[in-house]
């Protein structure tokens, strides 16, 4: 087994390497970390969350996902060198520890597996899910349409070619009704965050609509404070605001969805960069960009801890 002492953050790994690892994670810290597999993609391969906890029973939780849009590599390779460092700075980080003694962290790190896969295999800038769709030779939904919010209105294509198809109908894609089953029946998050890459931006709810959502004006705060948190480490500097003001108006995305069930910290990232290598992003940038993004993930976390 690799030890991940040897395991190379700095670099984009296939999936079984991600997979694997996530195995010595547990191994080496088996009283916080629990692996367990929320479901299958649609060619069968599993979905496997971390779970960092440390007792109780449905303490208030944050979910994290990456990796849900296939292409956008530096957000898996995040969502790895996040959940090592969770699980090293446990007991030694006073801020994680008391995190991790109030509350549970979800982290599904290869969100679109047959994307992923696809990506290394066929095509580097595949960003959809890889399903079959009747009646047509294109193949793929967008994850990050699928979702029932606002589903199939505007911000969305009800075309199968299109890179942000929608899909035939709400939660068709078996990658998101497996997280819309585990936050249903776990029923006490209180953050749903969703990273994505690239253009350097840190969003709130809605994407369907332009108008504000009940509590944009704390959202809003929140997020400003963690991007300041982020841009302190090397100075990237980050927008914050909602989906539809900052970027487009987009439909049946993840976090409207767990926004409008009840998850009130509900927030996207774009990670690095502003479009000069775009999706392509050098791996010599995954560790610099996952410090400073942790540096806003562990801002909300204790913002949800103290209110
Ligand atoms: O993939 C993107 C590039 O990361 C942009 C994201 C923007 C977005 C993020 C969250 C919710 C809705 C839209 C997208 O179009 O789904
Ligand atoms: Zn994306």
């Amino acid at each position: 087994e690799r030890s991940t002492r040897s395991f190379n953050f700095g670099a984009y790994h296939a999936i079984e390497t991600i997979y694997s690892w996530m195995d010595t994670l547990v191994a080496q810290h088996p009283n916080l970390v629990t692996k367990q597999e929320i479901g299958r993609s649609y060619e069968n391969r599993p979905m496997y969350v971390l779970k960092f906890s440390t007792g109780g029973s449905k303490r208030p939780a944050v979910w994290l996902d990456t990796g849900i849009h296939a292409r956008e590599w530096v957000s898996q390779a995040t969502g790895v060198w996040t959940a090592n460092k969770i699980a090293t700075d446990y007991g030694t980080d006073t801020s994680v520890t008391s995190l991790l003694d109030t509350m549970d962290i979800y982290m599904l790190i290869v969100a679109n597996p047959d994307g992923y896969v696809y990506t290394h295999t066929n095509d580097r800038m595949w960003r959809k899910t890889r399903s079959k769709i009747s009646g047509s030779v294109c193949r793929g939904v967008d994850p990050n349409r699928n979702w029932d919010a606002g589903f199939g209105g505007p911000g969305a294509s009800k075309n199968p070619c299109s890179e942000s198809y929608h899909g035939p109908s709400a939660h068709s894609e078996i990658e998101v009704k497996n997280v819309v089953n585990l936050i249903k029946s776990h029923g006490n998050f209180k953050s749903f965050i969703s990273v994505h890459a690239y253009s350097q931006l840190l969003m709130y709810p809605h994407g369907y609509s332009c108008s504000n959502v009940p509590d944009q004006p704390e959202l809003d705060s929140v997020g400003r404070a963690a991007a300041q948190k982020l841009t302190s480490l090397y100075g990237t500097s980050y927008k914050v605001g909602s989906i539809c003001n900052i970027i487009y108006q987009a439909s049946g995305g993840s976090i409207d969805w767990s926004y409008d069930v009840g998850i009130k910290y509900s927030f996207a990232f774009e990670l690095r960069d502003t479009g000069r290598y775009g999706f392509i992003l050098p791996a010599n940038q995954i560790i610099p960009t996952a410090s400073e993004t942790w540096l806003a993930l562990k801002h909300i976390m204790e913002y949800i801890r103290d209110h």
